[in-house]
């Protein structure tokens, strides 16, 4: 049976954080894949800052060169909020074979219980918590815990660093940086 692990977000930039969790985790529960799925609408924060087409771009430049990185815009393609449990209801009666692992930082783990359908959620997929800095990865739901370097980088950082000219050097890809700044994103 494939083993698939998704890592959903609003990636608005991606940066080096989701690539080095995806691939920690990739190796430690020796997935097949890693899909990155941008969100439409983020469903518990606000709106992206930027459309949709210039974060799927970005996540498509980023997971350049690694072949077990694929893209999927069913989030995107759908349009309105993006509940992970439409979307992995989707993707498993599409794809009945693979077993599906949900990447979330645990940053996410606290607001697990709030989620859109969790009860029925937690069926279709199993979570994979890692660490991030400053939040618990403790929760009453099955969460399995991959340890991963502690990296402190955030899309909100990279966001601030670019509207104050600051570098991202190393903290995004540098093809993710070169089209950041070829379509002046994020410059206020
Ligand atoms: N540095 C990191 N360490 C661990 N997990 C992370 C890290 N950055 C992002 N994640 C996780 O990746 C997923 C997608 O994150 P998202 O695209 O919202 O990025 P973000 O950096 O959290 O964005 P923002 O700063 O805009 O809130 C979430 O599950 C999040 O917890
Ligand atoms: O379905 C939900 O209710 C839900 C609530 C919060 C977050 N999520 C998903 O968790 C992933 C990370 O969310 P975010 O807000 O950090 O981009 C992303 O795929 C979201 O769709 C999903």
């Amino acid at each position: 049976m494939k083993r698939i692990g998704i890592l959903g977000g609003t990636f608005d930039p991606p940066h080096m954080g989701h690539l080095i969790i995806a691939e920690e985790v990739r190796k430690a529960m020796e997935l097949d894949e890693i899909w990155l799925i941008p969100s439409f609408e983020p469903p518990h924060k606000d709106r992206a800052k930027t459309e949709s087409t210039n974060r799927v771009e970005m996540v498509r430049l980023a997971i350049q060169g690694n072949s077990a990185f694929k893209i999927c815009t069913i989030e995107v393609d759908r349009l309105g909020k993006s509940y992970t449990f439409d979307t992995m209801e989707a993707l498993r009666s599409e794809f009945p074979e693979v077993s599906f692992y949900f990447i979330i930082g645990a940053d996410m783990v606290e607001f697990l219980p709030h989620w859109e359908n969790i009860d029925h959620l937690m069926d279709l997929v199993k979570f994979v918590g890692v660490q991030r800095n400053g939040y618990q990865l403790e929760t009453d739901f099955p969460v399995e815990v991959v340890d991963v370097p502690m990296i402190e980088i955030s899309s909100t950082m990279i966001r601030q660093r670019l509207s104050n000219h600051g570098s991202v050097k190393y903290l995004v890809p540098d093809i993710v940086e070169s089209y950041i700044k070829e379509n002046h994103l994020y410059e206020n």
